[in-house]
């Protein structure tokens, strides 16, 4: 068995000219945390689109589990191989509860078509079942179990969060990508965040990959960061090598002499 969930090479996508994702290697090792930060627009969302299959690369490998190239392959179906993940904004189905959410997620293992659902049939029932009780106990696992008749909508921030990794956990993931799971949070939510990830990884076995923009949060739980800048990995290596790596820390200083430089320039027009 390959030691890797994941193996990405000379991975590249453009959009027209831009070249958003450029020749990128990476891998992730079973059952560890991987976490991927770059200034804005550095492309890591693009990449995380090309491994769930939403955008299809135009160059390079992806290998999951040691043997399924993802290359070409739809979303649903690289759900189906053990990937899920959730997303920047979050993703909820609104007007439905939080057990209903996760109910969803579980169907991507249940085997009853439409027909079965519309006349009730024994295997629709029996696996309806099932899914209720699977969604029960993922939601008591995130520690929401107390708000498994809620709407969606009306539960707090951190909560729905939390709900969004509850649906993906139903899939059964091998490997989960994370989206910014900390972002909008006051520290209260993020810490309970941050323990429920090293518990995915250190319980459940599940492999991680997490773009996070809060640097305490990605340095305190990963076991690799990975730096992409300009669309290019520019460093990888351990939290403390890389916050030590003189081109990381170009790439940053970078955006904020960017930002600072604009501040300057704005004030000069005010005063
Ligand atoms: N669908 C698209 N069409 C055209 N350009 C895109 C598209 N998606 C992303 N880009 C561009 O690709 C580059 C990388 O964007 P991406 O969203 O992947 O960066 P990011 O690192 O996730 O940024 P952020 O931290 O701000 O979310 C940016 O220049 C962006 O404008």
């Amino acid at each position: 068995m390959s030691d890797y969930i994941l193996e990405a090479r000379g991975v590249t996508k453009r959009f027209g000219g831009l070249v958003a994702v450029n020749r990128v290697n990476f891998t992730i090792e079973r059952r560890t945390i991987a976490g991927l930060i770059g200034p804005n627009g550095a492309g890591k969302t693009t990449f995380f689109n090309c491994l769930t299959g939403l955008y299809k690369a135009d160059e390079g490998e992806i290998i999951f589990d040691g043997k399924y190239s993802l290359i070409g392959v739809p979303p649903d179906r690289i759900t189906a191989l053990g990937i899920s993940r959730t997303f920047q904004n979050i993703r909820l189905f609104g007007s439905m509860t939080a057990l209903e959410n996760v109910m969803v997620g579980t169907h991507c293992r249940t085997k009853s078509n439409m027909i079965d659902a519309i006349f009730h049939t024994p295997r629709y029932r029996r696996e309806e079942a099932w899914a209720r009780k699977r969604a029960l106990e993922l939601l008591e696992y995130v520690g929401m179990a107390d708000a498994a008749d809620e709407v969606a909508t009306s539960l707090p921030y951190g909560y729905q969060r939390r709900l969004e990794i509850a649906r993906a956990l139903a899939t059964e993931p091998k490997l989960l990508l994370l989206d910014e799971p900390t972002a909008g949070m006051n520290p209260n939510e993020t810490e309970e965040m941050t323990d429920l990830i090293r518990r995915l990884c250190d319980d459940l076995g599940l492999s991680i990959l997490l773009i996070e923009h809060d640097m305490r949060v990605v340095m305190g739980i990963s076991d690799k960061v990975s730096v992409l800048d300009h669309g290019e990995l520019i460093a990888e290596g351990t939290p403390e090598e890389v916050q030590k790596n003189p081109k990381v820390i170009e790439a940053y200083l970078g955006t904020v002499g960017t930002e600072q430089a604009a501040e300057a320039r704005r004030r000069g027009r005010d005063d």
